[in-house]
Protein backbone atom coordinates (compact mmCIF):
# COMPACT_ATOMS: atom_id res chain seq x y z
CA UNK A 1 0.00 0.00 0.00
CA UNK A 2 1.10 3.57 -0.73
CA UNK A 3 -0.08 6.14 1.47
CA UNK A 4 1.01 9.92 1.29
CA UNK A 5 0.04 12.44 4.18
CA UNK A 6 0.20 16.58 4.34
CA UNK A 7 2.31 16.64 0.91
CA UNK A 8 3.08 20.29 -0.52
CA UNK A 9 5.34 20.71 -3.42
CA UNK A 10 7.04 24.44 -4.18
CA UNK A 11 8.39 25.00 -7.60
CA UNK A 12 10.31 28.19 -8.06
CA UNK A 13 9.49 30.54 -5.41
CA UNK A 14 5.45 29.42 -6.02
CA UNK A 15 3.91 26.68 -3.41
CA UNK A 16 1.48 24.55 -6.00
CA UNK A 17 0.00 22.64 -3.49
CA UNK A 18 -0.11 21.63 0.40
CA UNK A 19 -1.88 19.65 2.46
CA UNK A 20 -2.19 16.22 -0.06
CA UNK A 21 -3.05 12.94 1.30
CA UNK A 22 -3.69 10.29 -0.64
CA UNK A 23 -3.66 6.58 -0.52
CA UNK A 24 -3.60 3.41 -2.62
CA UNK A 25 -4.27 -0.58 -1.66
CA UNK A 26 -3.78 -3.12 -4.08
CA UNK A 27 -6.48 -3.57 -6.80
CA UNK A 28 -7.23 0.14 -6.41
CA UNK A 29 -6.14 3.33 -8.39
CA UNK A 30 -6.31 6.88 -8.53
CA UNK A 31 -6.89 9.35 -11.24
CA UNK A 32 -4.92 12.44 -9.73
CA UNK A 33 -6.66 15.36 -11.91
CA UNK A 34 -6.57 19.14 -11.95
CA UNK A 35 -5.76 21.96 -14.83
CA UNK A 36 -2.88 22.88 -16.44
CA UNK A 37 -0.48 23.64 -14.01
CA UNK A 38 -1.98 22.66 -10.81
CA UNK A 39 0.89 20.16 -10.32
CA UNK A 40 -0.07 16.55 -11.61
CA UNK A 41 2.69 16.14 -13.00
CA UNK A 42 5.07 17.39 -10.17
CA UNK A 43 3.12 15.12 -7.38
CA UNK A 44 3.87 12.12 -9.85
CA UNK A 45 7.58 12.79 -9.68
CA UNK A 46 7.43 13.60 -6.31
CA UNK A 47 5.77 9.88 -5.84
CA UNK A 48 8.08 8.56 -7.70
CA UNK A 49 11.34 10.17 -5.70
CA UNK A 50 12.19 12.19 -8.95
CA UNK A 51 11.84 15.34 -7.31
CA UNK A 52 12.06 16.67 -3.63
CA UNK A 53 8.99 17.00 -1.42
CA UNK A 54 8.63 20.72 0.86
CA UNK A 55 6.31 18.52 3.21
CA UNK A 56 4.93 15.27 3.89
CA UNK A 57 5.57 11.86 4.32
CA UNK A 58 5.34 8.99 1.85
CA UNK A 59 4.98 5.27 2.76
CA UNK A 60 5.18 1.93 1.47
CA UNK A 61 3.85 -0.73 3.58
CA UNK A 62 3.57 1.42 6.25
CA UNK A 63 7.01 2.44 6.25
CA UNK A 64 8.58 5.71 5.47
CA UNK A 65 10.02 5.42 1.87
CA UNK A 66 13.22 7.14 3.04
CA UNK A 67 13.65 3.76 5.04
CA UNK A 68 12.63 1.43 2.43
CA UNK A 69 13.58 3.30 -0.57
CA UNK A 70 15.24 -0.17 -2.41
CA UNK A 71 12.15 -1.98 -1.84
CA UNK A 72 10.21 0.63 -3.02
CA UNK A 73 11.46 1.30 -6.12
CA UNK A 74 12.00 -2.26 -7.05
CA UNK A 75 8.36 -2.28 -7.02
CA UNK A 76 7.52 0.56 -8.94
CA UNK A 77 7.02 1.29 -12.67
CA UNK A 78 6.89 5.49 -13.58
CA UNK A 79 6.38 6.41 -16.96
CA UNK A 80 6.79 9.93 -18.09
CA UNK A 81 4.66 12.15 -20.18
CA UNK A 82 6.85 12.08 -22.79
CA UNK A 83 7.58 8.72 -24.22
CA UNK A 84 11.11 8.60 -23.56
CA UNK A 85 12.29 6.14 -25.99
CA UNK A 86 15.67 6.07 -28.24
CA UNK A 87 14.79 7.26 -31.87
CA UNK A 88 18.18 5.18 -33.23
CA UNK A 89 16.46 2.23 -31.73
CA UNK A 90 13.92 -0.42 -33.06
CA UNK A 91 10.76 -1.16 -30.97
CA UNK A 92 11.92 -4.11 -29.64
CA UNK A 93 15.61 -2.65 -29.36
CA UNK A 94 14.05 -0.18 -26.66
CA UNK A 95 12.41 -2.32 -24.64
CA UNK A 96 15.02 -4.68 -23.85
CA UNK A 97 17.77 -1.07 -23.23
CA UNK A 98 15.14 -0.04 -20.66
CA UNK A 99 14.98 -3.83 -18.92
CA UNK A 100 18.70 -3.19 -18.88
CA UNK A 101 19.09 -0.66 -17.15
CA UNK A 102 16.66 -1.11 -15.12
CA UNK A 103 18.60 -4.41 -13.76
CA UNK A 104 15.31 -6.51 -14.97
CA UNK A 105 16.00 -9.06 -17.37
CA UNK A 106 13.51 -9.46 -20.57
CA UNK A 107 13.08 -12.65 -22.22
CA UNK A 108 12.50 -12.10 -26.61
CA UNK A 109 9.33 -13.70 -26.27
CA UNK A 110 7.79 -11.76 -23.75
CA UNK A 111 9.44 -8.28 -25.63
CA UNK A 112 7.74 -9.40 -28.67
CA UNK A 113 4.16 -10.69 -27.10
CA UNK A 114 4.10 -7.22 -25.16
CA UNK A 115 4.11 -4.79 -28.59
CA UNK A 116 1.61 -7.61 -30.11
CA UNK A 117 -0.72 -6.51 -27.42
CA UNK A 118 -0.40 -3.20 -27.84
CA UNK A 119 -0.45 -3.28 -31.25
CA UNK A 120 2.95 -3.11 -32.94
CA UNK A 121 2.72 -6.41 -35.13
CA UNK A 122 5.21 -5.90 -37.59
CA UNK A 123 6.30 -2.73 -36.88
CA UNK A 124 8.84 -4.35 -33.89
CA UNK A 125 12.43 -4.07 -35.39
CA UNK A 126 11.70 -0.21 -37.39
CA UNK A 127 13.66 2.59 -35.49
CA UNK A 128 11.54 4.43 -33.38
CA UNK A 129 12.41 7.76 -35.30
CA UNK A 130 9.76 6.51 -38.25
CA UNK A 131 6.75 5.59 -35.90
CA UNK A 132 3.74 7.89 -35.35
CA UNK A 133 3.65 9.57 -32.24
CA UNK A 134 0.65 7.21 -31.10
CA UNK A 135 3.22 4.47 -31.92
CA UNK A 136 6.06 5.97 -29.89
CA UNK A 137 3.74 6.07 -26.89
CA UNK A 138 2.56 2.81 -27.15
CA UNK A 139 6.71 1.50 -27.55
CA UNK A 140 6.60 3.35 -24.02
CA UNK A 141 3.52 1.53 -22.89
CA UNK A 142 4.64 -1.85 -24.07
CA UNK A 143 6.57 -1.52 -21.03
CA UNK A 144 4.12 -1.90 -18.76
CA UNK A 145 3.69 -5.83 -19.76
CA UNK A 146 7.03 -6.38 -19.23
CA UNK A 147 7.24 -5.61 -15.71
CA UNK A 148 6.75 -7.14 -12.25
CA UNK A 149 6.12 -3.95 -10.73
CA UNK A 150 3.21 -3.91 -8.58
CA UNK A 151 2.65 -0.24 -8.14
CA UNK A 152 2.23 1.97 -11.80
CA UNK A 153 2.74 5.77 -12.04
CA UNK A 154 1.91 6.88 -14.99
CA UNK A 155 1.60 10.61 -16.37
CA UNK A 156 -0.75 11.20 -18.83
CA UNK A 157 -0.82 7.69 -20.41
CA UNK A 158 -3.82 8.09 -23.12
CA UNK A 159 -2.06 10.77 -24.70
CA UNK A 160 -1.52 10.03 -28.70
CA UNK A 161 -3.41 7.16 -28.81
CA UNK A 162 -6.32 6.31 -30.71
CA UNK A 163 -9.36 4.72 -29.74
CA UNK A 164 -7.90 0.97 -30.20
CA UNK A 165 -5.19 1.93 -28.14
CA UNK A 166 -7.11 3.42 -24.97
CA UNK A 167 -9.29 0.07 -25.14
CA UNK A 168 -6.00 -1.81 -25.23
CA UNK A 169 -4.66 0.54 -22.39
CA UNK A 170 -7.42 0.32 -20.65
CA UNK A 171 -7.68 -3.53 -20.38
CA UNK A 172 -3.89 -3.99 -19.41
CA UNK A 173 -4.31 -1.55 -16.69
CA UNK A 174 -7.26 -3.55 -15.53
CA UNK A 175 -5.31 -6.79 -15.57
CA UNK A 176 -3.03 -5.48 -13.50
CA UNK A 177 -5.30 -4.23 -11.17
CA UNK A 178 -7.14 -7.66 -10.97
CA UNK A 179 -3.44 -9.35 -10.08
CA UNK A 180 -3.38 -6.51 -7.23
CA UNK A 181 -1.59 -4.14 -8.87
CA UNK A 182 -2.24 -0.43 -7.66
CA UNK A 183 -2.56 2.28 -10.07
CA UNK A 184 -1.76 6.28 -10.20
CA UNK A 185 -2.44 7.94 -13.37
CA UNK A 186 -3.38 11.19 -14.78
CA UNK A 187 -5.59 12.59 -17.46
CA UNK A 188 -7.45 15.17 -18.91
CA UNK A 189 -10.36 12.69 -19.82
CA UNK A 190 -12.18 10.35 -18.07
CA UNK A 191 -11.46 7.13 -17.65
CA UNK A 192 -13.29 3.53 -17.08
CA UNK A 193 -11.36 1.12 -14.97
CA UNK A 194 -12.34 -1.72 -12.72
CA UNK A 195 -11.76 -2.63 -9.48
CA UNK A 196 -11.94 0.41 -7.04
CA UNK A 197 -10.60 4.11 -7.92
CA UNK A 198 -10.82 7.38 -6.51
CA UNK A 199 -10.20 11.16 -8.11
CA UNK A 200 -7.77 13.51 -6.64
CA UNK A 201 -8.35 17.27 -8.11
CA UNK A 202 -5.37 19.44 -7.27
CA UNK A 203 -6.29 23.09 -6.35
CA UNK A 204 -9.28 21.60 -4.61
CA UNK A 205 -10.03 19.06 -2.08
CA UNK A 206 -9.86 15.78 -3.21
CA UNK A 207 -13.00 14.14 -3.86
CA UNK A 208 -14.15 10.30 -3.37
CA UNK A 209 -15.35 8.52 -6.20
CA UNK A 210 -17.02 4.91 -6.83
CA UNK A 211 -15.20 2.08 -8.85
CA UNK A 212 -16.29 2.00 -12.03
CA UNK A 213 -17.63 -1.74 -12.77
N1 LIG B 1 11.64 23.62 -12.07
C1 LIG B 1 10.61 24.47 -12.05
N2 LIG B 1 10.77 25.77 -11.75
C2 LIG B 1 9.73 26.64 -11.72
N3 LIG B 1 8.47 26.26 -11.99
C3 LIG B 1 8.26 24.97 -12.30
C4 LIG B 1 9.29 24.00 -12.35
N4 LIG B 1 8.76 22.80 -12.68
C5 LIG B 1 7.44 23.01 -12.85
N5 LIG B 1 7.14 24.30 -12.60
C6 LIG B 1 5.81 24.91 -12.66
O1 LIG B 1 4.99 24.18 -11.76
C7 LIG B 1 3.65 24.20 -12.25
C8 LIG B 1 3.10 22.78 -12.26
O2 LIG B 1 3.69 22.03 -13.27
P1 LIG B 1 3.22 20.53 -13.54
O3 LIG B 1 3.95 20.05 -14.76
O4 LIG B 1 3.35 19.72 -12.30
O5 LIG B 1 1.66 20.75 -13.85
P2 LIG B 1 0.56 19.77 -14.42
O6 LIG B 1 -0.61 19.85 -13.51
O7 LIG B 1 1.13 18.41 -14.66
O8 LIG B 1 0.20 20.46 -15.79
P3 LIG B 1 -0.33 19.92 -17.22
O9 LIG B 1 -1.79 19.56 -17.06
O10 LIG B 1 -0.16 21.10 -18.11
O11 LIG B 1 0.54 18.77 -17.61
C9 LIG B 1 3.68 24.87 -13.61
O12 LIG B 1 3.26 26.21 -13.48
C10 LIG B 1 5.13 24.79 -13.99
O13 LIG B 1 5.52 25.85 -14.83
Amino acid sequence: MLRAHGLACDRGDRRLFSAVDLSVSPGEWLQVEGANGAGKTSLLRILAGLAPVAEGLIEWEGRPVAEVRDDYHARLLYLGHAPAIKEDLSALENLHTTAAVAGRPLDEATAMAALRRIGLKGREDLPARVLSQGQKRRVALARLLCSQARLWILDEPFVALDVAAVAQLCSILDDHLSRGGMLIFTSHQAVQLAGTGASLRLGTPPAPREGAA
